[in-house]
């Protein structure tokens, strides 16, 4: 474990180095991925990491929770309060409720914006916090919490990110807590995919699943192909 945290935070290091930048910023949930990669950015960057806390209408434990870590890490923070924004946003668009999806998806939207505005004004890249589990079946919003400009845990399923987790020393309540995007109330990673972690991350580790599992990631892995692709281009040829 040592020698993977080692070689993250020299990754981290050079790839800010490689972008002139002096740091990183990124959103603290209250979650265990942000929490990961918080104490990654803590380890190479020890003055210059920034931990963003947006509730946007999000429940008073994530907040407590982010400052919980915070702490522990000894990790600056701001906090940015979305929630006026976001109501402010959807009578603009004159927002009438019939689609929950996109309603619920302007609150990452929001957080990316916000992030590149810290980014820009310190020099600092954005790090984003997709594990290689919700990479895969593509359970993150395009351009919202996928938006960022580097991914240190991407290589890492849920249930390594727990390893990674417990030997960066984040608290406990933080580990064991149900994953959640926090999009609404109740919501969880588990219940909206409709596989559980341990089925995922199995069957990305040893392609062993159940059919209906394999079956069910296999066509997430595929309609969600183009949240990791570039925008589609047309090819113009003279
Ligand atoms: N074939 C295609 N080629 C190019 N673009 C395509 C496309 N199909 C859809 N699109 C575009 O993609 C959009 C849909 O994608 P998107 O906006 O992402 O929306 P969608 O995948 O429907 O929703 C995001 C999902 O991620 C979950 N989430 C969000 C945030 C954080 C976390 C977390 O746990 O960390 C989870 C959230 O609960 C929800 O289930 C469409 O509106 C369209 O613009
Ligand atoms: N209230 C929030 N304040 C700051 N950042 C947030 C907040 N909610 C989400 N984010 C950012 O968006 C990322 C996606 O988080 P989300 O809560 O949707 O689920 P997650 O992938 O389980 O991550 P985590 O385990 O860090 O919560 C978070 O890791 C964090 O960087």
């Amino acid at each position: 474990m040592q020698e993977i945290c080692n070689s993250l935070v020299k990754w981290l290091r050079e790839k800010a180095e490689d972008a002139g930048c002096n740091g990183l910023v990124f959103g603290l949930s209250g979650g265990i991925d942000s929490a990961v990669v918080a104490a990654l950015s803590k380890k190479a960057f020890p003055n210059n990491s920034l931990g963003v806390i947006m509730p946007c209408h999000s429940i008073k434990k994530d907040e407590e929770h982010a400052r919980l870590v915070a702490k522990a890490l000894d990790l600056k923070t701001v906090k940015v309060n979305l929630s006026d924004v976001f109501d402010k946003l959807l009578i603009a668009v004159d927002d009438d409720g019939s689609n929950d999806l996109a309603t619920a998806n302007i609150k990452p939207r929001l957080r990316m914006t916000t992030l590149y505005y810290f980014a820009q004004k310190h020099k600092y890249l954005v790090a984003g916090t997709g594990n290689k589990s919700e990479l895969t079946v593509g359970y993150f919003t395009k351009h919202g919490d996928s938006g960022v400009d580097l991914l240190p845990i991407a290589s890492f399923v849920k249930q390594e990110v727990r390893e990674l987790a417990k030997y960066l020393g984040i608290p406990e309540i933080i580990i064991n807590k149900p994953p959640s995007a926090g999009l609404w109330e109740n919501q969880t990673d588990e219940e909206e995919m409709g596989i559980s972690y341990k089925e995922l991350d199995n069957y990305i580790k040893t392609g062993k699943a159940d059919k209906k599992v394999k079956e069910k990631v296999d066509r997430m892995y595929k309609l969600s192909g183009h949240k990791r692709r570039m925008p589609l281009i047309f090819e113009y040829d003279k």
